[in-house]
């Protein structure tokens, strides 16, 4: 089976887009990133993609002003121009509308830096220590119109201390984000992975493929 071609989405640093491109190295590894694009002429992860020989492009959403369907279409292009079959968001902060999700139906995913539906929309973490909570985590799902709701593919785990930071919790939980990522990704490349009312089904999944609790020691 070829490998999937994929387009990387960043808006900012880009470590889930270099932990993709690092799992893509492996030839075995059912997918190629075929283009990194940003919405955000300067985001750090452009840079990161170029040393590692990945196409960049950028497509600045302030050229087009507010108009969200000339940016998705100026998005849509760029997509084409690459022959794109899927697309990974990664920390790509602009809302997408209803019209490009649609074109994108099931073939687009997320990462999310929380335990989906807990925390949804944006500062994850501050949310998660002022809650209480005693596990927090990441989350891969597939993108609906609707933020952060669509149906979940991968999920990590990682246990709050009671002396945790916003930054020492995003720390945990970033490379828990590293490590679910290129598995999800994996698993929608190979036509694993189908979605019954709401929830995504994997086929051949050995438990837990798609759901780690990451012990202390190991984060
Ligand atoms: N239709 C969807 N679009 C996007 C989703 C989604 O689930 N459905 N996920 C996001 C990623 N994301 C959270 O995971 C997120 C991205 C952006 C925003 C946001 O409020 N953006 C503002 C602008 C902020 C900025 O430019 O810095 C906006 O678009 O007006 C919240 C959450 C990707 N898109
Ligand atoms: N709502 C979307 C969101 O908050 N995404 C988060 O932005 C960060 C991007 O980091 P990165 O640029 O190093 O991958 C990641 O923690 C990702 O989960």
């Amino acid at each position: 089976m070829p490998r999937r071609r994929v387009a990387v989405l960043i808006s900012g640093r880009g470590s889930n887009m270099a932990a993709l491109i690092e799992a893509a190295k492996d030839k075995n590894f059912p997918a190629e990133i075929a283009v990194v694009i940003s919405n955000v002429p300067d985001a750090g992860g452009l840079a990161t993609a170029q040393a590692a020989g990945i196409k960049t492009a950028v497509v600045d959403h302030k050229l087009h002003k507010k108009d969200r369907t000339a940016f998705e279409q100026a998005l849509q292009a760029e997509l084409q121009k690459h022959a794109v079959e899927l697309i990974c968001l990664a920390g790509f902060m602009r809302l997408l509308t209803p019209w490009f999700v649609g074109q994108w139906h099931e073939r687009m995913i997320n990462i999310h830096p929380a335990l989906l539906p807990s925390f949804k929309g944006l500062d994850t973490h501050k949310r998660a220590l002022e809650t209480g909570v005693r596990l927090h985590g990441a989350t891969v799902h597939f993108v609906v119109p609707e933020m952060d709701s669509g149906p979940i593919i991968a999920q990590g785990a990682v246990a709050v201390h009671d002396d945790d930071t916003e930054a020492s919790l995003a720390a945990r939980v970033i490379k828990v984000e590293h490590r679910i990522y290129p598995l999800a990704l994996r698993l929608v490349a190979e036509g694993r992975v189908r979605v019954e009312n709401g929830r995504c089904r994997i086929a051949e999944a050995a438990f837990p493929e798609a759901a780690y609790l990451v012990p202390d020691s190991a984060t």
